[in-house]
């Protein structure tokens, strides 16, 4: 049957067949992960098989006291303008926190103290105080240490995450405001920073990523910290993958950690490796349908 035969009423005329109600209808295709679902679950894997623990990260909403000033990040850190970070507006401010703990923070960042000089500048609570979108799941590595360092008995731990993080970035082809980050974080006494370089290579080795090389770099809450390379024969050139370090005394020692606790950690995005094993070179490609304007 055809649009001309209904226009001209032609189709009175033709005799058609016995509509067959028994014909089976199209196997519909069936439904299937999301790139960054099975790449997250791969690594969720992985990081079970190497005995860690997976840390609550279902709050997106952080106050600044746990995702910088717990972090010995300054007050007046460019990461926390409003350039860089979503603040919220309504609620705009938290005022729960512990008070000694509280207390000790503010004083390193002003005093130093643990051998630190601190920052030597005026620490404000209402800058703590404000709520915005966590900008790293270091947030909640700093309250899972902070939790554990008011157990008994210390006991080593190994905690990871991996989920969505907001930055106030200008987007392009391979930036969005948001990411998942990945991170991993080790508690023990007398670790190394050998021993972060060696869990380095293990860890990314399990994800088919060899001959890593380590970077100097900088991160408030690490010293040392070190950028993560590996040569990725594919697309023939170095490739970042990753950033760790160690928390800073200024850091652990304030939550009352004792100091023979060295805490080494790293992260990583989902995205990055996820474009590279899918072949996808637009992030946008990975959020939703292209909108062929
Ligand atoms: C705003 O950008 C941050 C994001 C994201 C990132 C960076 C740092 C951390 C961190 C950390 C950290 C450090 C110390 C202590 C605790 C956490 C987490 C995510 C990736 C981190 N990066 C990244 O994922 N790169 C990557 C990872 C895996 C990979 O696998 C492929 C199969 C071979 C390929 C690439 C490095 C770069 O892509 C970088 O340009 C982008 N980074």
């Amino acid at each position: 049957i055809t649009a001309e035969m209904l226009q001209s009423g032609e189709w009175k005329q033709a005799n058609f067949k016995k509509y067959n109600f028994d014909a089976l209808g199209i196997p519909p295709t069936g439904g299937h992960l999301h790139p960054l679902m099975k790449v997250r679950e791969e690594l969720r894997q992985i990081f079970f098989e190497m005995g860690f623990e997976e840390m609550p990260t279902n709050k997106y909403v952080e106050s600044s006291f746990w995702n910088f000033d717990a972090l010995f990040q300054p007050q007046q850190h460019p990461a926390r303008d409003a350039h860089d970070t979503f603040f919220l507006k309504d609620p705009a401010i938290s005022t729960q926190f512990p008070t000694e703990y509280l207390e000790r923070v503010k004083e390193v960042h002003t005093n130093g103290g643990y051998g630190s000089i601190g920052y030597g500048y005026n620490w404000k609570i209402e800058e703590a105080q404000k709520l915005l979108l966590r900008t790293h799941t270091t947030a909640v590595s700093s309250f899972m240490l902070y939790n554990l360092a008011r157990k008994k008995e210390f006991k080593p731990v190994k905690y990871f995450s991996i989920d969505r993080v907001f930055r106030n970035e200008t987007v392009d082809a391979t930036h969005l405001a948001e990411f998942n980050q990945v991170e991993g974080v080790i508690a023990d006494k007398g670790l190394t920073l050998g021993d972060l370089i060696g869990f380095m290579e293990t860890f990314f080795g399990k994800m088919g990523v060899k001959n890593l090389r380590f970077k100097p770099a900088y991160n408030p809450y690490t010293e040392p910290s070190m950028e993560i390379f590996s040569y990725h024969q594919g697309l023939g050139k170095w490739v970042e993958i990753g950033n760790s370090g160690m928390f800073r005394p200024e850091m652990l020692e304030p939550m009352g950690l004792d100091p023979e606790i060295r805490v080494i950690a790293w992260g990583l995005s989902l995205e990055r490796p996820t474009m590279i094993k899918y072949g996808i070179d637009n992030i946008r490609e990975l959020l939703g349908h292209k909108v062929n304007l």
